[in-house]
């Protein structure tokens, strides 16, 4: 029997692997024009992400739409003498324009943590965000490959596709929960671990993006390292916290921005990539998948690889969190 769950994988987006992360952000390979929708671009990780998308060549049109703030971000990006032209959009009325054409969607808007707070605490104020918000992606961008930013990404992608199948509109290759931040965090610590040349190392990371469900596979990681049982728990933990060490660093002025920013043209500019017929291009991501179901629940992900035994106890000690996730995005997007 098989059954549709979401879970992370190297998602269809895929990218060189090999390329250095600067040149990543800032190359040109074909030019097409492409245009960009951030929601919520005036905000913490929108304005940073908002640059370097302006700074990306294979950006022809930047839309920079929020609730609140639009007008001087907007001015302030247009100024980079780049390729893309830029337009902001300040107010519900004008997020239909913004949307149009748009070839890939970014949403990072809604509230971030405070000290104390799990990601699933935002679910309140940000599940009814991301609602609308996906909802007019449906009407005015059908197409478009949509990243979600927007916390707790475990339940607000399960939202954005409940919203898209009411639509009509939902194709599970088009929609991603942005867990890029996850593999920024991994490749630093285990490059930092093992002096690794940091722009050298890749580590995969699966699952969802709260806790537990981060799961960064450095049994995968290359180049290759001999790190103890105890190294790699660290690691593991650490990856899996990082945004409450940010949160924390922050105390109350919110959560990762500048590297949330920088994940996040990270993943978008595989988007791009992708959509220009560029070969090879990876990326992990939270996205719909395929499980094999037996009687005792799950008894195959398929295309995780193959995993140490932490590993497996850490697959399957995630799963309850993950799957209570989901099922609170999708009872939410059918009961709102
Ligand atoms: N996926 C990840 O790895 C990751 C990493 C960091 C942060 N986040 C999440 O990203 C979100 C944003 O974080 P931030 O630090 O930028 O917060 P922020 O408060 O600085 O910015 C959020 C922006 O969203 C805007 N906004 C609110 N409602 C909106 C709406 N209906 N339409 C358009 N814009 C709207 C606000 O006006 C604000 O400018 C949070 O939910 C945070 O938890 C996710
Ligand atoms: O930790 C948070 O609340 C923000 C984000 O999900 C992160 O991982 O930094």
């Amino acid at each position: 029997m098989r059954l549709k769950m979401l879970r992370s994988v190297q998602s269809a987006v895929k990218r060189c692997a090999s390329a250095p992360s600067s040149a990543r952000l800032y190359s040109s390979a074909s030019t097409p024009e492409r245009k960009v929708a951030i929601l919520g671009a005036a905000g913490g990780i929108g304005q940073p992400l908002a640059m370097l998308m302006k700074l990306n060549p294979l950006v022809s049109d930047l839309a920079l739409y929020d609730i609140a703030g639009t007008p001087g971000v907007a001015a302030d990006v247009s100024h980079i003498n780049t390729r893309a032209k830029v337009a902001g959009y300040a107010e519900e009325k004008e997020l239909g324009k913004a949307l149009e054409g748009s070839d890939v969607v970014i949403i990072p808007a809604g509230v971030p943590r405070k000290p104390g707070m799990t990601r699933d605490d935002l679910f309140n104020i940000n599940a009814g965000i991301v609602k609308n918000l996906t909802s007019a992606i449906a009407k005015y961008c059908p197409n478009a490959l949509v990243n979600m930013i927007s916390n707790p990404v475990n339940s607000t992608v399960p939202i954005a596709a409940e919203v898209f199948k009411k639509a009509g509109t939902y194709d599970p290759k088009r929609l991603f929960g942005v867990t890029t931040l996850d593999v920024v965090r991994a490749k630093t610590f285990y490059a930092g671990k093992t002096g690794l040349p940091v722009e050298q190392v890749n580590v995969p990371v699966v699952g969802g993006h709260a806790g537990i469900t981060i799961l960064p596979l450095f049994s995968q990681a290359t180049p290759a390292a001999n790190l103890s049982e105890e190294d790699i728990k660290a690691l593991t933990k650490r990856t899996q916290d990082g945004g409450t060490e940010v949160v924390e660093a922050k105390a109350g002025k919110g959560s990762a921005t500048l590297s949330m920013a920088y994940a996040g043209a990270i993943f978008a500019d595989a988007c791009l990539k992708g959509l220009n017929g560029v070969p090879d291009v990876v990326e992990c991501s939270y996205v719909e998948s395929n499980v094999r179901l037996g009687k005792s629940g799950v008894e195959e992900i398929f295309g995780l690889g193959p995993l140490s035994d932490f590993e497996k106890q850490n697959l399957e000690a995630m799963k309850s969190e993950l799957k209570a996730s989901i099922e609170k995005g999708i009872n939410f997007a059918n009961k709102n």
